[in-house]
């Protein structure tokens, strides 16, 4: 799979001069989630009949974070990287990333259909039936469909159901700030993850006998409500059953200014201090809580503990 950094104009760049007649499936597709796999397995299978180069079209960063619309669009599900993990996964040959800067973001749909389809020599492109495009996002999936005309296609995809529900970023961004892992694995597909290396805490850890893994987050994620999880953490390849705390520590301190995320291996012992981890969130647990003596925040970290062994015992069956 080839990866291609664009800037607008494009016109007489590398990667215009070099295209290949293509589908294109274009979108934002944060979390890569069912909705978005339809729209991506569409655009592939149209490629393949059609005998055309599978890609696909993202922008970056988040529209909604450069033009300064909703703060909560700084963090994202799936960042850049993993986004593009999970494209190749779909079988894409060709991964276009726009860089989404003030330039590119008042270019009409006309222009974006000129300037950067026709260039790309895109033949068909493919996009969910609520795709926006151009300037102040004025063009809709008919409007690209009128302006690829004669010689663009445009397949519209219909919404992607699921128990009633339109699958869609907001609402796992819901489910994840209500402490719904369960909901968002349904509509991802997968387990929510979030990737970062493990850091030095304060060291208490393992003197009341739960070492802790300390996550540095490796990108700006959103982060699922606070308290804690059972979940499954990745690391050196392997998956471990793990019991992690989202919070800020009120047993210890009265006002930590930023959560902190930390996991105990179950049934693990070794040192994990700058390694890459991977965690899954599958089940919530409980909400943080500000315990009178140590005695009590042990006691109820070993029930924690069991409840999410037996948790992903039976998660991990199925
Ligand atoms: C499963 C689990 C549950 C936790 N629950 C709480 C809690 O309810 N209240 C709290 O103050 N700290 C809680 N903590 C955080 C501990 O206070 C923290 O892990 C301990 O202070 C060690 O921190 P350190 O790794 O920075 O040394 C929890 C930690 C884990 C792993
Ligand atoms: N079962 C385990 N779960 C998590 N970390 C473990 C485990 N066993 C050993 N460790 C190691 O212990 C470290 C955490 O110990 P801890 O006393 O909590 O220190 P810190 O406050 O620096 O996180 C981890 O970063 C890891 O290197």
């Amino acid at each position: 799979m080839e990866i291609i950094s664009l800037q607008y104009p494009i016109v007489s760049s590398q990667a215009a001069l070099t295209a290949k007649p293509k589908t294109l499936a274009i979108g934002h597709f944060d979390g890569v989630h069912r909705g978005h796999q339809n729209v991506i397995r569409h655009a592939m299978e149209t490629a393949r009949a059609a005998g055309l180069q599978g890609a696909i079209m993202t922008f970056h960063p988040h529209p909604k974070e450069v033009l300064g619309q909703s703060g909560q669009y700084t963090a994202s599900l799936t960042p850049l990287d993993e986004k593009v993990e999970r494209f190749r996964k779909l079988g894409a040959q060709v991964v276009y990333i726009v860089n989404f800067d003030l330039e590119f973001a008042s270019v009409t749909p006309a222009d974006f259909v000129e300037q950067v389809l026709r260039p790309l020599q895109v033949k068909k492109a493919t996009v969910g039936f609520d795709f926006t495009f151009g300037a102040k996002g004025a063009g809709k999936p008919e409007t690209l469909w009128a302006l690829g005309e004669p010689d663009i296609e445009v397949e519209i995809v219909d919404p992607f159901m699921q128990d009633g529900d339109k699958v869609s970023s907001t609402l796992i961004r819901e489910a994840l700030s209500e402490g719904r892992p369960e909901v968002a694995e349904q509509l991802l597909g997968e387990p929510y993850q979030v990737r970062g290396v493990v850091i030095h805490g304060e060291g208490r850890g393992r003197t009341i006998g739960f070492p802790t893994a300390n996550i540095k987050q490796e990108a700006a994620y959103v982060i699922p409500r606070q308290g804690v999880y059972a979940v499954m953490v990745q690391v050196d390849g392997k998956r471990v059953p793990a019991v992690l705390n989202i919070g800020v520590k009120p047993t210890f301190h009265e006002k930590l200014p930023e959560p902190v995320m930390e996991a105990h291996l179950l049934d693990f012992s070794g040192d994990l201090y700058d390694k890459s981890i991977t965690v899954q969130f599958i089940s919530f647990l409980r909400s943080e809580k500000k315990f009178g003596s140590i005695d009590e925040l042990i006691a109820q970290i070993k029930s924690d503990a069991e409840q999410a062994s037996s948790v992903l015992a039976a998660y991990n069956k199925n």
